[in-house]
């Protein structure tokens, strides 16, 4: 049986999420694994300090902190209970819930809307949903800003000399969409550029700031001020790389034609991650050196892969750009959502765009011919088939392929290859070849749906380590103590300012003679000694590969019943692969991750719309 709520296993009686002095509802939902000692903890405490005893209002406060610890913003207590009213993985009960003691939904909210805590900002009730005070104001914020921009005036533009550059940067029916789509961007102060892998968004974002460049030179202005910016390092080195790239290209007939004074008006350019961006201050996560009393100096701040983005940073960003800067927000709003709560830029998509339809500018062309199979593949996922997603990877000339798990020369084959790849890398970063170590450990990405068990980055990681021990003959890896070693692969996972380091950015332990240098992505080399939140990046999760791509991807699906299985999980992991896909997964764990959807409960949407 598929679960409907995801849960924490039980079995452990001294798990750290057991909340130990807990009573009546709350202990019960504890004892099921439902709520995290954390969720309870909130709940009584609150509920303690304004004498609320209503059981069933703990539980909701309870269930609301959970939510956004799953990464909603807010929770649909009407899709609880009932035995049945599901709403999908991570919001709802469902069937398979019916054990539990759900209060009645009838009345449940209103209740909570009644009690002291809703008197005393706790939490909100709206929109039939129950917030966390904190997400309620961040969700009102974004709205009520974004409704702003959309009713102040457009932004002035010389229209013929505007379509004449448009003709030349963008030329003929090959790049007819694109030009669509930048034209109506520099209209506007306000555009969702959306598309998946390959369908031209950043070309487009190149050829519209060369655009917006020369509107700003033609009106006798100042130079144009642009911001480029993504939520990770990685991200954002992928960005300036390519806008570098398309703004450098040799004009050949029938492509974009930059000229001497396109590249002029925008040298220098250089992308960074949206936290530097906003001006990071030490000791918090949520508040930056721009906002309302003190916005960014940018005339365009253009944010890609905002897929990414939480809900609490877009209420950042928005506060902090400049009410008559241009706001280009791209990505691709089928891929997973940011890992803290939201789903920022679906929600963009659906209520931007049924507010005022040529706020999202949709990119649809796929422009990667050699990656048909993999784009086909991506289609089906989206399209919510499994019989054509089982068909397409079925289907997939060699490009696309599907291991069935009990499948022990599949599994060999696939042994053999992270082995072999993680030698190749191994011999580059013995010889002190940084750079050839960099792009070797690039081709290959093995992708898993969870960090612990038999399909997760753990295991998979120790597992690659000890073949990779056994074919050089060394001891290697933290299991046998051998953390550091010369081609270990490597994540960072936290935001290091002071070294320049971002959560996302991913190196390659090199060589240089009795020494030890990780060398990072974007250029920069550190004594590894010096490095703090590093992971072992033989493996690594969905959620931590969005924003990269990688030559070849072996993509473990976990089974049926892991509650991580969905199409945004599926698709996400796909769309990394650049020429080739493996993924390892039983037709039925396929099937699974294409009916199940990660859907996030927030109200943002429909907020918009109204
Ligand atoms: N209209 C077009 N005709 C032909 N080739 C194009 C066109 N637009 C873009 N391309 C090429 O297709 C490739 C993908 O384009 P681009 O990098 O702009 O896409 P993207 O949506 O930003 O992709 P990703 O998010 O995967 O990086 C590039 O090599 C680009 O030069």
């Amino acid at each position: 049986m598929i679960p409907a709520i995801e849960r924490w296993t039980v079995d452990d009686p001294h798990d750290a999420r057991r909340a130990l002095g807990a009573t009546g509802l709350l202990r019960t939902f504890n004892d099921a694994g439902v709520l995290t000692a954390a969720d309870v903890h909130v709940a009584r405490r609150t509920a303690g300090i304004v004498g609320e005893d209503d059981e069933t209002v703990q539980l909701a406060v309870a269930l609301a902190v959970r939510a956004v610890r799953q990464g909603s913003v807010c929770v649909d207590l009407g899709a609880f209970g009932d035995g049945g009213a599901s709403a999908g993985a991570g919001t709802g009960a469902g069937a398979g819930e019916a054990s539990l003691p759900w209060p009645a939904t009838e009345g449940w909210l209103d209740r909570v809307a009644a009690s002291p805590l809703a008197e005393r900002s706790v939490v909100r009730a709206d929109l039939g949903l129950l917030y966390l005070d904190r997400y309620w104001r961040e969700e009102r914020q974004v709205r009520d800003d974004l409704v702003a921009r959309l009713a102040a005036p457009a932004p002035a533009v010389d229209a013929a000399l505007l379509e004449a550059s448009a003709a030349r940067l963008f030329p003929g029916d090959a790049y007819a969409e694109q030009r669509v789509a930048a034209l109506s961007t520099a209209h506007r102060l306000t555009t969702v550029l959306t598309g998946g892998p390959g369908r031209g968004k950043t070309t487009t974002v190149a050829g519209l700031l060369a655009l917006l460049a020369e509107q700003a030179e033609h009106a006798g202005g100042r130079r144009l001020r642009i911001a480029l910016a993504a939520p990770t390092g990685k991200a954002a080195a992928r960005l300036q790389e390519a806008v570098a790239g398309a703004l450098a290209a040799v004009p050949e007939a029938g492509r974009p034609q930059f000229t001497a004074a396109d590249r002029r008006r925008l040298a220098g350019l250089q992308a960074g991650t949206l936290h530097r961006l906003l001006g990071w201050r030490p000791g918090s996560t949520t508040r930056f050196r721009h906002d309302r009393s003190n916005r960014l100096p940018h005339d365009v701040v253009v944010v890609d892969e905002t897929s990414m983005v939480s809900l609490t940073l877009m209420a950042r960003l928005l506060e902090a750009v400049r009410p008559d800067a241009r706001l280009v927000l791209v990505g691709d709003p089928d891929q997973l959502a940011s890992v803290e709560a939201g789903a920022v830029l679906a929600d963009l998509v659906t209520g931007l765009g049924e507010r005022d339809g040529d706020a999202v500018a949709a990119l649809v062309t796929d422009h990667r011919s050699e990656s048909a199979a993999i784009t086909r593949l991506a289609a089906a996922i989206q399209g919510g088939d499994p019989d054509a997603v089982l068909a397409a990877l079925a289907a997939g000339d060699g490009a696309v392929e599907l291991v069935h798990p009990d499948d022990a020369a599949g599994l060999d084959r696939l042994h053999d290859e992270l082995t072999r790849h993680a030698l190749g890398v191994r011999a580059l970063a013995l010889a002190g070849d940084a750079a050839g170590a960099l792009a070797a450990a690039e081709r290959h990405r093995l992708l898993c749906a969870h960090r612990e068990g038999p399909w997760g980055v753990a295991h998979w990681n120790r597992r690659v380590e000890r073949r990779l021990g056994e074919a050089s003959g060394a001891y290697l890896g933290a299991a046998v103590g051998a953390q550091w070693y010369p081609g270990r692969p490597v994540l960072i996972t936290a935001n290091d300012y002071g070294l320049g380091l971002f959560n996302g950015d991913t190196g390659v332990v090199v060589a240089e003679g009795e020494n030890l240098r990780a060398h990072i992505n974007g250029g920069a080399s550190f004594a590894v000694s010096r490095l703090g939140d590093v992971e072992t990046l033989h493996a690594m999760t969905v959620h931590k590969s969005q924003g990269s791509q990688a030559e070849a991807v072996t993509v473990l699906l976990p089974d049926e019943t892991s509650p991580l299985l969905t199409r945004e999980l599926f698709y996400t992991a796909v769309t990394r692969a650049r020429r080739r896909v493996r993924v390892v997964g039983s037709p039925e764990a396929v099937r699974a991750a294409v009916g199940r959807r990660a859907r996030r409960a927030t109200g943002l949407a429909e907020r918009l719309r109204s």
